[in-house]
């Protein structure tokens, strides 16, 4: 899959067409989460892996082939999904397996790596320090073909159901892998344990597959601080972490960093320093907000819809929540929560000692639309649940800010989230059903390039407990400029 000739990494906003990206669909490992390990493995239940993949992945699939790379779909929705087909089409291991270049699985670039014999021995050999395997089992691996080998990696299961080491059942969240500004590739660095082999598989694919072979020079690794290993272990102000979810490029010299439960101020101040002085971007904001898991990244509490749209949760906003019932008099005088509070400093490059502050999220983004982006017309917000009370925090929860744009104005979430779906309907959006959508397609009823302004809603009942949305599930290595 060399591809010296074209373009391959290019992201330069958040809602440019989408043209290529990063995915890995639901693998065995998130069937073997037990209740007991549910939290330390980052989702808040144990999921179905059928209905996961059945009634929800897979219409992801589909319709980021339909938009990204309709040859492999078009026409032939029919026989892919017939019982007979055994799903085949969504199995990286199988003939049959989709293998697009565009919608790139990371399973089957895995594959493709360790077909080389010392990328396999040194990533045998990286995993099973990690994971703590024994001299047998790193033997046992060393003997499976790199299709296998690549399935066993992430899974963390053998051939006869035996599990060898803990799935990693968050990469199918590719956003907190890496993150693409510009032409440049930045790797992540995962606050919690149960990530932190999804981190060590993006980095031997980044370097090593042909795939990125044009980029190795523009992949940025962020340093550990010297001498992080004699800091106490926990509390210290001076850890390194990062995740993609906590990163949008909202302008091609305009990035946004989120300091959260995942990302630490240490990691933003090294990202802005080192993007600074490679001249990647020249303006860095950072947005400083609660440490909390249902906040856990930047990402979770708002998105881009298109050049003037933008959907977000209401506690963040400079308006008083409409909380139904309560009484106006105090809900002002008590203002926002203090622990609901967000910090938002602006560094430009050419003048890093006097950032530009921002009072609330809406400000800065009416910003980013208006003087980044040159958008002259009204800038919208469409609030999580409606901005009413409790649907506000329950649909942020299950991820209505979290919505991945495929072009500007085309955006994909959950169906679960009526309130917020409500509220795109109230702001002149339309709203389709996956399944309609694809039935259309396949009827040429329309295309992908007619859509306009469309909330598409993909069926989330056992998606939604792993706690990430679409947003999550992408890593988008190419989009159009929007310029
Ligand atoms: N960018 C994101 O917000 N990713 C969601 C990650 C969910 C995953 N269960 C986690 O807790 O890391």
């Amino acid at each position: 899959m060399s591809r010296k000739d074209k373009k391959i990494v290019q992201v330069t906003s958040e809602v440019g067409r989408l043209r290529r990206l990063l995915v890995h669909s639901p693998d065995s490992g998130l069937g073997k989460v037990v209740p007991s390990k549910a939290q330390d493995w980052l989702f808040e239940d144990i999921v179905h892996l059928e209905t996961m993949r059945k009634k929800e992945y897979d219409h992801y699939t589909k319709i980021l082939l339909y938009f990204l790379d309709p040859e492999k779909i078009r026409g032939r929705l029919h026989q892919i999904d017939a019982p007979e087909s055994n799903r085949d089409f969504y199995k990286p291991e199988k003939k049959d397996f989709y293998k697009s270049d565009k919608v790139v699985e990371l399973e089957w670039l895995l594959a493709d790596i360790l077909e080389d014999q010392e990328i396999k021995l040194k990533l045998i050999a990286s995993v099973c320090a990690v994971e703590g395997c024994s001299y047998a089992t790193q033997n046992e691996l060393l003997a499976l073909s790199p299709v296998k080998l690549s399935k066993v990696i992430i899974s963390g299961t053998i051939e006869d159901d035996r599990l060898i080491f803990p799935p990693i059942p968050n990469f199918i969240f590719t956003r907190d892998i890496g993150i693409v500004i510009n032409e440049y590739v930045l790797l992540n660095k995962p606050a919690k344990t149960a990530r932190l082999r999804e981190a060590l598989l993006a980095k031997y694919i980044f370097f090593n597959h042909p795939l990125f072979e044009a980029y190795h020079d523009n992949i940025l690794e962020i340093p550990d601080t010297a001498h992080h290993f004699l800091l106490p272990r926990d509390g210290d102000e001076k850890k390194v972490t990062l995740e993609g979810g906590d990163v949008m490029v909202v302008h091609k010299d305009h990035l946004l960093i989120g300091i959260s439960e995942r990302t630490t101020m240490e990691a933003a101040r090294q990202v802005v320093n080192m993007l600074f002085a490679k001249n990647i971007v020249k303006k860095i904001t950072v947005i400083k907000i609660p440490r909390r898991r249902d906040y856990m990244h930047i990402d979770t509490i708002f998105t881009q819809v298109k050049r003037n749209v933008w959907v977000m949760l209401g506690a963040f906003s400079k308006k008083v929540m409409k909380h139904e019932g309560a009484d106006p008099v105090e809900r002002i005088l008590e203002g926002p929560k203090k622990e609901d509070k967000i910090k938002i400093i602006q560094f430009r490059k050419k003048d890093p000692e006097n950032p530009v502050f921002f009072d609330n999220l809406e400000e800065l983004l009416t910003d980013i639309s208006q003087n980044d982006l040159e958008c002259n017309q009204k800038v919208r917000f469409i609030y999580s649940g409606n901005n009413k009370f409790p649907f506000d925090t329950r649909e942020q929860w299950t991820d209505s800010c979290n919505l991945l744009a495929l072009k500007e104005g085309v955006v994909l979430g959950y169906d679960r989230n009526d309130k917020t779906v409500e509220a795109f309907r109230e702001a002149g959006f339309s709203v389709v059903h996956v399944k309609d959508l694809l039935d259309q397609f396949e009827k040429e009823e329309t295309t992908p390039d007619e859509l306009e302004n469309t909330l598409i809603l993909i069926p989330s009942a056992e998606l939604s407990r792993a706690r990430g949305g679409f947003h999550c599930m992408s890593m988008p290595l190419l989009r159009e400029d929007i310029d």
